[in-house]
């Protein structure tokens, strides 16, 4: 199995229950779903011409749509290489959930690092049972949710992102409709620091008892 590697570097989570953790974020590219506010548009489309070495992938300096194939055992061998010391791996993307992320788990668990995984919910989750998964669900995308269920009751995490009051109606429809586990830490993440946005989801999140995640590292402006 080879995973399309758009990045791979060493940040502090800045989102959800593991925010201020030093984590190793990787980065697959592909996804279909098409937020219309997504902040990683460079790892939509997935085309043969921007497979490269995965020595351009490391030298990049910002976002482009260039990646380099690697296994699992390859993605290890690169982290050692770069002398990364944290424990805790985020594979996001695109939407990691296109790959099938159980040999990553494979290689990586037994020598001691913790997975967690950030998802849209739109594709079937393939990971180990002590993978952490966090599910940000899209529910006003086109093309129907046939999985959408499965993640919500897979799910460690749900980290809705919101901007206005009809994202939280939407958000109780969805709980509603496709419950989550009963110790599923919820979250809500205001889209792109609008001011108003934040206020609202500190609003709902001290009504609710849910978490507020705020993207950290774009108030740090760090990776
Ligand atoms: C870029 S996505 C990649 C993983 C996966 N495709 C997903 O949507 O969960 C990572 C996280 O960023 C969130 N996100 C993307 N763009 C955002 C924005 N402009 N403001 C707030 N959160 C955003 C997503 O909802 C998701 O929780
Ligand atoms: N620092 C940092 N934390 C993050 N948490 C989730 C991210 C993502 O893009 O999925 C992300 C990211 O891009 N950077
Ligand atoms: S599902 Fe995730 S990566 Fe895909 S468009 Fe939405 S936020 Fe971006
Ligand atoms: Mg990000």
């Amino acid at each position: 199995m080879l995973y399309p590697v758009n990045e791979l570097f060493e940040t502090i989570q800045g989102e959800g229950l593991y925010t201020g953790v030093p984590a190793i974020f990787l980065r697959l590219q592909g996804c279909p779903v098409g937020c219309p506010w997504c902040d990683t548009q460079h790892t939509w489309s997935k085309t043969a011409e921007n497979a490269v070495d995965f020595g351009e992938v490391i030298a990049k300096t910002g976002p482009d749509e260039r990646y380099g194939e690697l296994s699992a055992a390859a993605i290890l061998e690169q982290i050692q290489h770069l002398g990364f010391t944290a424990k805790h791996i985020v594979i996001t993307g695109g939407e990691p959930c296109m790959y099938d992320l159980r040999p990553l788990a494979e290689v990586f668990e037994p020598l001691g690092y913790q997975l967690q995984i950030e998802t849209s919910g739109t594709f079937e989750v393939l990971t180990s049972d002590a993978t952490w998964v966090t599910v940000s669900p899209k529910v006003d995308m086109p093309g129907g949710y046939p999985v959408l269920a499965s993640a919500m009751q897979r799910a460690n995490e749900l980290k809705y992102p919101i901007a206005m009051e009809k994202h939280i109606e939407a958000f109780d429809a969805l709980l509603a409709e496709k419950p989550a586990k009963a110790n599923a830490v919820i979250c809500l993440q205001p889209i792109s620091q609008r001011p108003r946005a934040t206020e609202l989801a500190i609003k709902v999140c001290r009504e609710r008892n849910w978490r507020l995640s705020v993207q950290l590292h774009k108030y740090l402006a760090i990776e």
